[in-house]
């Protein structure tokens, strides 16, 4: 049995986690942000990235863009939930962050890789583990082909990660597949709905489970 403080306090905190994962390309930060505009209560958690700014991207709006020594120094001073190595570059999850949410009552969404979702998996049993997959390979080059911020080798490289990735889906709580944008939507906001009234209910408290309802 873990001994981790997140898991054995996981039950008290009001706030549920949602972690989305998914190839690059395959849609999830477009479906995340249409779930967004649905679902008042979800926040997003903005990442730590070594990765360069792409394309109109700000900083502290889609990621915090840091230098490779600036990420190291909060990997050593522990600063991060999880983070990983992706396609080259290093990414990561910011601790106090997501604490804070959580506790303060919260739904945190997380788009992240699936290393980081598994990492996440083994602090926090109730997180939610959700990916997404394309509806085939050709439509997944296609994607990332005409979202046109990425340079062919670099498709290639996320073309041929790709496959490892799917492959991990079977780790996750549920699958969602990305073919009609509408129905991925529909069915992610109904894994939202229904994880939250779940676990309302299994923190035995009734006035969360009709906050959860958003019944008075
Ligand atoms: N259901 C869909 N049908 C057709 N195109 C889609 C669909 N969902 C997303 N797209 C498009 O596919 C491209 C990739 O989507 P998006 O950037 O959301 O992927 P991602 O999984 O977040 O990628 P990354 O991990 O690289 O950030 C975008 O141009 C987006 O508009
Ligand atoms: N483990 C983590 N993975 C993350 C995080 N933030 C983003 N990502 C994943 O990286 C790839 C590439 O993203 P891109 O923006 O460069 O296309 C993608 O799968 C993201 O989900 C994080 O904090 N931790």
């Amino acid at each position: 049995m873990s001994t981790s403080p997140l898991l054995s306090e996981a039950m008290d905190y009001p706030g549920n986690l949602y972690v989305i994962a998914a190839p690059s390309g395959a849609g999830k930060s477009s479906l995340v942000k249409a779930l967004l505009e649905l679902d008042a209560r979800l926040m997003v958690s903005i990442s730590h990235t070594t990765r360069p700014p792409r394309g109109q991207e700000q900083n502290g709006r889609e990621y915090w863009f840091i230098s490779p020594a600036e990420f190291q120094a909060m990997v050593d001073r522990g600063d991060f939930f999880e983070w990983a190595e992706v396609h080259g570059n290093r990414y990561g999850t910011s601790r106090g962050a997501i604490e804070k949410r959580l506790k303060a009552g919260e739904d945190v969404v997380l788009e992240i890789d699936y290393q980081g979702a598994l990492q996440i998996k083994q602090l926090f049993r109730l997180a939610v583990l959700i990916f997404i997959l394309p509806p085939s390979w050709e439509e997944l080059r296609q994607r990332l082909c005409r979202r046109g911020e990425d340079a062919p080798e670099v498709i290639e490289q996320r073309m041929v990660n790709a496959r490892h990735e799917v492959d991990q889906a079977r780790h996750f709580d549920y699958i969602v597949v990305n073919a009609l944008f509408e129905t991925a939507l529909f069915d992610l906001k109904t894994i939202v709905h229904a994880q939250r009234l779940k676990y309302a209910s299994q923190r035995r408290s009734r006035p969360a489970v009709f906050d959860a309802l958003q019944l008075s």
